[in-house]
């Protein structure tokens, strides 16, 4: 049973006077990329039901410079022979590239500290990633310790971090999280971090980065933003500090504390990619990315092939690219509803014609073409909630068949009929074979095999044509006031039947010199009805003919 009174708000919101403003809501957009570390390898890692093996840390690795990734959390070397022997492959077989730098996590313990350090001895350059847990709840409930002596872990950590550093050989930077900062009082977590900077002590130079994680996400993202924001200006050694965030996604809101996070002072983001990572995992990198990009901020990350980043991401973690997930998920460009897809089909149309740089189509963020994504299998997707607009845009974008508007209602109507009752989505292919069967050149059960023209002198045409049909072929002859409505005068005198010539329409089909004519009739017959045609040749005399005896047949 559900019970919110178990439940309060349990998040420490920095201590400032009443009235006090900050500053970060005053800014609206990022401007410009923060550094970004990957911990796909560690906290993407250590979420998996089986991690990573050795080769496939390797080649996640491997993807993860390809993109661009300078700083890649590479693992928690104490934590098993495969984590340990990982990094060993990576700085003893010469895998890091000059601008990478492997970040390496570990406790505050100390043979976790020097196991840590056997493993990245030698690194052309590591960041030795130390924490211990500041919040409340663990203070009191895991580690039953005053504030003073949970200080101490972190003090004693970063004593022993230093010390090391200077005995081992290598070029060592420093990270330090005090781990829970979501339940932690800022103040505390700040006098933390400066006892831990006093022992450090950083330098312009030489940087130390300071991350507050949102080890568990419990507040909505303002209450976060604040919490940077204060402790920005409280941290000591602040342009020696880089501020770091690394977001979890409880509430649903990694992407969002994030974001404000920069807005509130943050320099680096840790994240992973397709969110994964402990519980609903961390903040996703690639929609971090991805939303800077879609507001033409250059994230320095390249995801131009995102289809090969996900299928190598979901064979060597086994986890799936939920087809939701934003930017990369199979359906995230998709549009099946009829008034999104002609929506869409007018706004790829207009940018075409228009010949624009700037993506303004509606309803899709992105220019899929950026992200490896194609719009014949990623945007305009055809089942019986689709419409006119988007399926004649597939069939010219396609086939170059443009029927007129009316045509392609009839044909809209059509195709999600099949769609509707096989109860599934059809492919491009199949689209133009329902155009093809309702249309393009039916000869049966009538057919004019053969016409041969006479130009009169008062402008008029007279048509002698073949008719086949029935069984029967007969010769006949009409006049009208142009060729198409010669032959269908004859065919009328011929077979009895009244209708009315409505729409005719023309236009190339391939673009080489060998290119078929298309023409389109529409007719309306006396009951109201109206029919449709389509047919095809070299002969653009011969194409309209077909249109026209198409039409006819589907009454
Ligand atoms: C939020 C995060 O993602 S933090 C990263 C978490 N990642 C991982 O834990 C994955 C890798 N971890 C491991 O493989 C193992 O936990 C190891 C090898 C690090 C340690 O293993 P063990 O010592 O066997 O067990 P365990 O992790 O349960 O140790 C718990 C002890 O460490 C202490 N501890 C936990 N974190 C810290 C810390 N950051 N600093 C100091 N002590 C710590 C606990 O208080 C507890 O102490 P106790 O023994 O006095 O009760
Ligand atoms: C080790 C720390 C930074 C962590 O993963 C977290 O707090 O979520
Ligand atoms: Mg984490």
């Amino acid at each position: 049973m559900m019970d919110a009174t178990k439940y309060s708000v349990g998040y420490y919101p920095p201590p400032v006077e009443p009235g006090h403003v900050y500053e970060w809501p005053q800014k609206d957009h990022i401007e410009q990329a923060p550094a970004w570390c990957s911990v796909d390898l560690r906290d993407g890692n250590q979420s998996l039901i089986v991690p990573m093996s050795l080769e496939e840390k390797l080649e996640f690795y491997d993807m993860l410079v390809k993109i661009g990734f300078k700083e890649i959390e590479v693992g928690f070397p104490a934590a098993s022979e495969t984590e340990y022997e990982f990094l060993r492959t990576l700085i003893d077989g010469n895998r890091i590239p000059q601008d990478v730098t492997v970040q390496v996590l570990t406790q505050c313990r100390d043979h976790i500290i020097r196991k840590t350090f056997e493993a990245v001895k030698g690194a052309p350059r590591a960041i030795i990633h130390f924490y211990n847990s500041t919040s409340v709840a663990q203070r009191e409930q895991v580690f039953k310790k005053s504030k003073e002596e949970i200080k101490k872990i972190a003090v004693d950590g970063a004593k022993l971090v230093k010390q090391l550093s200077e005995e081992y050989e290598g070029n060592f930077l420093f990270e330090y999280s005090p781990e829970s900062f979501t339940g932690t009082e800022p103040e505390y977590a700040v006098e933390v971090c400066n006892a831990v900077l006093d022992v450090m002590q950083p330098t312009p130079d030489r940087p130390m980065i300071i991350n507050l994680p949102v080890t568990v996400e419990m507040s909505m993202p303002h209450i976060y933003a604040n919490q940077i924001e204060w402790c920005s200006k409280h941290l000591k050694y602040r342009d020696s500090v880089i501020l770091s965030t690394h977001p979890h996604n409880d509430r649903g809101c990694g992407v969002a504390d994030a974001e404000l996070a920069v807005l509130a002072g943050a320099q680096r983001i840790e994240c992973c990619l397709f969110g994964n990572g402990e519980r609903t995992g961390n903040v996703d990198a690639i929609t971090l990315a991805m939303n800077m990009y879609s507001h033409g901020v250059d994230p320095h990350l390249d995801f131009s092939n995102m289809p090969a980043i996900c299928e190598v991401y979901e064979r060597v973690t086994r986890m799936h690219v939920y087809e939701r997930t934003p930017y990369a998920g199979a359906l995230v460009f998709a549009a099946f509803s009829g008034s999104h897809q002609d929506a869409i089909a007018k706004g790829m149309t207009w940018r075409k014609e228009k010949q624009l740089h700037q993506w303004t189509c509606p309803y899709i963020p992105i220019d899929p073409h950026d992200i490896g994504r194609t719009y014949d299998a990623d945007v305009i997707r055809i089942n019986s909630q689709s419409g006119k607009g988007g399926i004649g845009f597939l069939l010219q974008q396609n086939y170059g068949y443009n029927p007129p508007p009316k045509m392609r209602e009839d044909l809209g109507y059509r195709v999600k009929d099949v769609s509707d009752h096989e109860h599934r989505e059809l492919s491009v292919k199949e689209v133009l074979g329902v155009f093809e069967n309702s249309y393009l050149n039916h000869t049966q059960p009538l057919n004019v095999p053969d016409a041969h023209f006479i130009q009169n002198s008062d402008g008029s045409i007279t048509a002698n044509v073949v008719v086949t049909g029935g069984g029967s072929t007969v010769k006949c002859t009409a006049t009208g006031n142009g060729r198409l409505d010669a032959v269908a005068t004859a065919i009328e005198q011929q077979t009895g039947m009244h209708f009315t010539l409505v729409h005719y329409s023309e236009h190339a089909l391939d673009s080489d010199t060998n290119s078929r004519a298309c023409s389109y009739v529409g007719l309306k017959w006396a009951s109201g009805e109206e029919t449709w045609g389509c047919g095809t040749h070299t002969d653009i005399i011969v194409a309209g003919i077909k249109a026209l005896v198409s039409a006819i047949n589907n009454k």
